[in-house]
């Protein structure tokens, strides 16, 4: 008998007699009615990009039968900070679907997906977009990597779901971290945006659990204590939604319980979906505090710890929470936990703090740490902050004129404050161009309807703050402008990796005016190392900024960890044997591949020597917030306040 999707994963059922009240389907539940279906087509950048990555794509329609979903019914009240009363409009409850498949078609559907059979799909998905990605890995023994999912042993029930996701074969990331994952050993991984790291943790964990016939989900009766063996944390409730709906796919009948967690959402209905039993957690880390803090979570089982945007939970904003969590409960040390950490940026003094929780780990990183992927078209503009607005309208209007505007082809706008995006929305709005806004002074309500919109082309444009820029994959984004600049270079890293994801192109406009000048050698940099083209006015304003005081170098709160010079992979801190001399003894080893072919380079260690903008490492919590400039607040704002959870 099918089995449904329901009646596996533990979201929050109403049970009983009484019929569940209709409510409020999140998006990440809700298949997307607007999907056109007709043939998807690859968008088209705006700034000709290479069509040479272009397929032809298969005609082939995709079942997509309509999956049951209830009707939003309430409506939260705004407000600022959350105050609107937040009625149970059932956060990301279950909704009664026929399979997570069905919702997954659409998504997957996206993909080059050429063939039916897996086995014809080898170039499905534009894999030659990676071929060339320099990967490095470094640490002890490191574990060699796989070209096939076939070459490691996930076991049955997760190879069939990695086939109906038409995941053909591994993404580079995957191809190397995987394998390292499965052995067991403790993982810090930096791989560009949209390049599959969610799978990358993922897998390991699913497979070890059920490997390990772990019961975390079964709860003796009465017992109101969660014990699970997987935690995935994050850092927006937007992103761990996503994750736990990435974890429901890959562990479809396999038995495993995922529920997810997260602020913003009556922690009664959550209470309920953890008592139902739960083998894997994902989480933001506030609301996992506050249950721990009541009881209702133990972490003492836990066997296998993941942070995605790992470098994000470790700053400021997170770190004294993540410490509570990893450090401060009844979790195992590590050495008894799988600790698994990835992110598309990773300076190296989060390296130094995050190697508390790692023990003899394997550092990987495919591209160089904190760079941008060439899927990306790249394009900066001088404008005042006073002809922002117009500068915009003009774009718009362009992407209106040839066709590279609505549901296929969204944009992103991003901007440095709440009200900033309040306001652009509103005028935005009443210029013709339907937009929505997503940020953090938002009721989650509010937060889900944003997003549900942009992704529906309802709104096809969104205006955010940073609590959109990490991790969330949203299909059909081909453009994301930045209003404003944010402070760090790492922030544009993962703003603009909301395209150009999966092999496909996008594109990325940023403004840009002096008071932006700290971040532009960093920027000019990262340009010209995903083969963009620099303007001479921003090489000269990078000229400028580099002798700024106190940006160390390199501006853009990067400088420390941009060590010039190296052309392959990126940056493991232990490698700078300042930092630590005991690491370049002979049982470690230091591997540089191209691809997945074994390259080593004789010279790559000493070229990180070479560190013409290093500054010292300060072990001070404030050192990483000021190179970020953070104190002194984005507008007034609190980082928290930002919008992160
Ligand atoms: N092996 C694969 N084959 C096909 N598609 C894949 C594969 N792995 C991942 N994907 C798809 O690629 C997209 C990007 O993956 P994912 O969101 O995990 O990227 P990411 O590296 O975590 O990005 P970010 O840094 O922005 O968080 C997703 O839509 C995912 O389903």
């Amino acid at each position: 008998m099918a089995m449904y999707w329901s009646d596996r994963v533990d979201d929050g059922v109403h049970s009983g007699a009484r019929p569940p009240r209709a409510s409020y389907v999140p998006p990440h539940l809700r298949p997307n009615s607007f999907v056109d279906e007709s043939r998807h087509r690859f968008h088209e950048d705006p700034y000709a990009f290479d069509t040479r990555f272009g397929r032809h794509r298969n005609s082939r329609q995709l079942g997509r039968g309509l999956v049951g979903r209830a009707r939003g019914l309430g409506r939260g009240r705004g407000g600022r900070g959350g105050r609107g009363r937040s009625q149970h409009h059932g956060f990301h409850d279950p909704v009664p679907e026929a399979n997570p498949f069905e919702a997954v078609v659409e998504k997957f559907d996206e993909l080059e997906v050429l063939s039916e059979n897996a086995e014809d799909n080898e170039e499905a998905i534009n894999f030659d977009a990676y071929e060339d990605i320099p990967v490095e890995s470094s640490g002890e023994n490191v574990p060699p990597p796989v070209d096939k999912f076939e070459e490691i042993d996930l076991g049955k029930a997760l190879n069939e779901n990695i086939k109906k996701c038409k995941y053909v074969k591994p993404t580079p990331v995957q191809r190397h971290a995987i394998p390292i994952a499965v052995a067991g050993r403790d993982l810090m991984a930096c791989a560009q945006t949209g390049s599959g790291k969610t799978a990358a943790f993922c897998f390991p964990i699913i497979c070890g659990i059920l490997s390990g016939q772990s019961s975390g989900s079964v709860m003796p009766r009465g017992a109101r204590v969660a014990c699970p063996t997987g935690l995935i944390l994050s850092p927006t409730r937007e992103l761990s939604c996503q994750i736990h709906d990435e974890v429901k796919k890959f562990a479809y009948q396999t038995g495993l319980k995922a529920v997810v967690v997260y602020g913003g959402a009556p922690i009664v209905q959550q209470f309920r979906n953890i008592e139902r039993g739960v083998d894997i957690l994902v989480a933001t880390p506030g609301r996992l505090v506050d249950m721990i803090e009541r009881d209702r979570v133990s972490l003492k089982k836990i066997k296998y710890l993941a942070l995605d945007e790992a470098d994000r939970m470790l700053d400021m904003g997170f770190e004294h929470q993540i410490r509570k969590i990893v450090q401060q409960t009844d979790m195992p040390p590590p050495g008894s936990r799988q600790t698994m950490l990835f992110s598309a940026t990773f300076p190296d003094e989060i390296q130094r703090l995050a190697s508390d929780f790692l023990s003899n780990y394997v550092f990987l990183s495919v591209g160089r740490v904190g760079s941008s992927t060439d899927l990306i078209s790249q394009k900066v503009e001088h404008v005042e902050d006073m002809d922002k607005r117009n500068r915009l309208m003009e774009l718009l209007q362009s992407q209106r004129a040839s066709g590279k505007y609505g549901k296929q082809s969204l944009t992103l706008v991003f901007v440095e404050t709440k009200r900033g995006a309040d306001s652009l929305e509103t005028w935005l709005t009443s210029n013709g161009f339907p937009a929505t806004a997503i940020h953090g002074d938002k009721v989650q309500l509010e937060r889900e309807r944003a997003l549900r919109s942009f992704k529906s082309g309802a709104t096809p444009i969104m205006v955010a703050t940073d609590v959109a820029s990490r991790g969330l994959d949203i299909p059909h984004v081909s453009h994301v402008i930045n209003f404003d600049m944010p402070r760090a270079i790492d922030d544009y890293v993962h703003r603009i990796g909301r395209t150009g994801r999966a092999g496909k192109h996008g594109a990325a406009t940023a403004f840009f005016n002096d008071s932006n000048l700290p971040i532009a050698r960093a920027l000019v940099t990262l340009m010209q190392e995903a083969k963009q083209q620099v303007p001479a006015w921003l090489k000269e304003c990078a000229g400028k900024s580099s002798h700024s005081p106190g940006d160390g170098g390199g501006g853009g709160g990067r400088s420390h960890r941009y060590r010039g010079g190296s052309k392959f992979g990126g940056y493991d801190y232990r490698s700078d044997t300042a930092a630590n001399v005991d690491y370049s003894s002979s049982s470690s080893s230091h591997h540089h591949y191209v691809d997945s072919r074994a390259y080593v380079n004789p010279y790559a260690t000493t070229s990180y020597a070479a560190v013409p903008y290093s500054v010292p490492y300060v072990a001070d919590p404030g050192f990483y917030a000021t190179q970020h400039g953070y104190p002194a607040a984005y507008g007034g704002e609190s980082v928290a306040a930002n919008g992160w959870d």
